[in-house]
């Protein structure tokens, strides 16, 4: 049964990672898929991984229609066996429903991978419409961890390390970015609601307040 399976996690756990071995795995049996990306940081129509991996893809604008486009691949004669769509949390929720008529319709497996929740904690709407809609939702096995320890589930947006709450939900970056750049860091919740970045933990640790007295 062909299924919509939601890959979900923080940033830097390894989406893009894994799309890119489903997508290895299946072209090495000859299966041909549709690669679909928006926005990957290393630019227009790739998808690709901190490991060092990357593939071609299509880069998706809000007019694309999915269903039509695979129809479309189809009628001229390609296979698609399989549908993968990196950085899911930017398409549009009429994207999502299109991908899952693609599940249902023309009896293909999809598989979107994308971060839930945004730099305030707010669900991204393609995001939302993906739980909201996918057969299942599955969090990826290696887990991302706080500067604590503790399993990341959150994305903090910093600048110069310090998390910052305001701002346009898209901002196309990376974590670890040094100085004043905007940048992301993972944290656990506790830490998220704390605004406790690694930098701030640091910051805090140094401060006399908090050293231990006599
Ligand atoms: N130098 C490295 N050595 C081993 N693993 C790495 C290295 N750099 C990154 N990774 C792994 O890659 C993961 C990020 O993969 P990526 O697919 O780019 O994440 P995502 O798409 O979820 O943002 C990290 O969580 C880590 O496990
Ligand atoms: C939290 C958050 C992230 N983004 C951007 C930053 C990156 O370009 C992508 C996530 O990519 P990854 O492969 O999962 O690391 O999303 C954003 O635009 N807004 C946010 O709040």
């Amino acid at each position: 049964m062909p299924e919509l399976v939601f890959f979900s996690g923080t940033m830097d756990c390894g989406k893009s990672t894994l799309a890119l071995q489903i997508q290895h795995n299946r072209s090495a049996r000859g299966l041909q898929g549709m690669i679909y990306t928006r926005d990957d940081r290393e630019g227009e129509g790739k998808l690709s991984s901190r490991l060092g991996l990357a593939t071609e893809a299509i880069e998706v604008a809000d007019d694309l229609d999915f269903y039509t486009h695979v129809i479309q691949a189809l009628t001229a004669g390609g296979r698609v066996d399989y549908v993968i769509a990196d950085e899911a949390q930017f398409l549009t929720p009429p994207q999502i429903d299109q991908l899952a008529r693609v599940v249902d319709d023309l009896e293909v497996d999809v598989f979107a991978f994308g971060i839930t929740t945004d730099f305030r904690s707010k669900l991204f709407p393609g995001s939302q419409r993906l739980v909201e809609l996918a057969d299942r939702v599955e969090v990826l096995q290696v887990e991302a961890l706080c500067w604590c320890g503790a399993r990341a589930t959150h994305n903090a947006r910093t600048v110069g390390g310090q998390m910052v709450v305001e701002g346009a939900q898209v901002v196309v970056g990376d974590v670890n970015r040094p100085g004043n750049e905007v940048g992301y860091e993972v944290l656990c919740r506790r830490h998220h609601r704390r605004r406790m970045t690694a930098a701030r933990a640091r910051a805090a640790a140094l401060s006399p307040e908090v050293l231990p007295v006599d």
